[in-house]
């Protein structure tokens, strides 16, 4: 019998959920992965990933994916094997140049590469869609709890159980897209560890995601709070994490997303209260990294704008991510304390 022919894939970013990903995708023993490893670069082609994982088993050591790189290779230029997927698990940040597609575009070929999105927040697709018109965009929401603890060293804790479908409005035909969906997660699901699902309604899928990000990750960003203290204050949960939940709600439907009756009852709750858990974005602002309050926050105001609803714990919300975000351009140099031409309050 001859050898099965593997799927390339390239995963850009081996922080938590690209590393889970790679590990996922090599044992499963269909696909070929290259991975993009940055600041864990060294750490990981010397000793490889050392992994403890609720689904596939602690202790894990000297994991390297097939190929690791330490920049996106340009693929058209070095005239490479196309990927078939390229799977995107950097965090977004839209503000901060170089921007998912400036990251990853090299390593695209137009009309194969597929691009696999497993990140968290509203809109990422748009500017991958229209780059890339003749390419199927996936979304994969994520429920993954997986942490880079320290270069190369991965902590993985809730269940990796992912929807993954096509996003909507793509210039593909929805057979082609459907079916580069169900083959990933035929790839991915191959280790037998862990349950994927093919997602039939994204656009649902990523609203109902944000009413946990944009109230949760947002909230515990501002307080520097996780979840089960923000419970035990009440007033944390009434006076923000609820009022927002109820505004992506409202927003929601005023797209066409009707989410299920008592969906914020059932997140506010939804977290474990013997652990202090902090959602990612309350992760990064503590590291003093940028935090991903564009396509979590950002997004739905600009939604709730455009349709004519009022969202005003959101948008103070908002208001403060972005002075968080501005501290943290100044102190990683991108921005100065100066008046810009025009600025009313000189
Ligand atoms: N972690 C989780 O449990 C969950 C995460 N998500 C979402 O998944 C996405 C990924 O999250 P997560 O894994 O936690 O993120 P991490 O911050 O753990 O990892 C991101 C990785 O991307 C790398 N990276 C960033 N920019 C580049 C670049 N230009 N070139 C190469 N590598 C780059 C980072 O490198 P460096 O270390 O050098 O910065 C880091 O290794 C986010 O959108 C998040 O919201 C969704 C659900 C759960
Ligand atoms: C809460 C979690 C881990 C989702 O499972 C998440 O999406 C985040 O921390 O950003």
């Amino acid at each position: 019998m001859g050898s099965i022919q593997k799927s390339r894939v390239l995963i850009v970013g081996t922080g938590g959920v690209g590393t889970m990903a790679a590990y996922a995708l090599e044992t499963g023993g269909k696909a070929d992965v290259t991975a993009i490893c940055r600041s864990n670069y060294d750490a990981v082609t010397k000793n490889g990933f050392s992994i403890d994982s609720l689904e596939h088993g602690n202790g894990i050591t000297g994991f390297k994916p097939s190929h690791i790189l330490n920049a996106v290779p340009k693929v058209a230029e070095e005239k490479l094997e196309p990927f078939e997927y390229v799977v995107v698990t950097t965090k977004n940040i839209p503000d901060v140049r170089p921007s998912v597609l400036d990251i990853i575009s090299p390593a695209i070929t137009a009309g194969v590469t597929t691009v696999v999105m497993l990140q968290n927040g509203l809109n990422i697709e748009k500017p991958i869609m229209k780059a890339f018109p003749d390419n199927v965009v996936l979304s994969g929401i994520s429920f993954i709890g997986a942490t880079e603890t320290s270069l190369g060293v991965i902590r993985h804790d809730d269940n990796d159980s992912v929807k993954l479908g096509p996003f909507p409005d793509q210039a593909v035909s929805p057979e082609r897209a459907e079916k580069a969906a169900k083959r990933f997660i035929d790839l991915y699901t191959a280790c037998g560890k862990v349950e994927w699902a093919y997602d039939e309604d994204v656009k649902f899928t990523r609203w109902r995601k944000l009413v946990y990000n944009s109230s949760y990750n947002s909230v515990a960003a501002v307080l520097g709070m996780d979840t089960a203290r923000m419970r035990m204050s009440q007033i944390v949960i009434d006076d923000l994490v609820r009022p927002a939940m109820k505004e992506i709600i409202t927003i929601a439907k005023a797209v066409g997303v009707e989410l299920p009756e008592g969906i914020d009852d059932k997140l506010i709750r939804t977290d474990p209260t013997d652990t202090a858990f902090v959602p990612s974005m309350g992760q990064d602002a503590a590291k003093g990294n940028y935090i991903e309050m564009e396509n979590i926050v950002g997004e739905p105001v600009r939604e709730a704008e455009n349709a004519g609803v009022s969202a005003p714990t959101l948008r103070t919300i908002y208001g403060f991510l972005r002075g968080i975000q501005l501290k943290t351009k100044e102190k990683k140099g991108l921005w100065q304390p100066k008046f810009e031409d025009g600025n009313p309050y000189a």
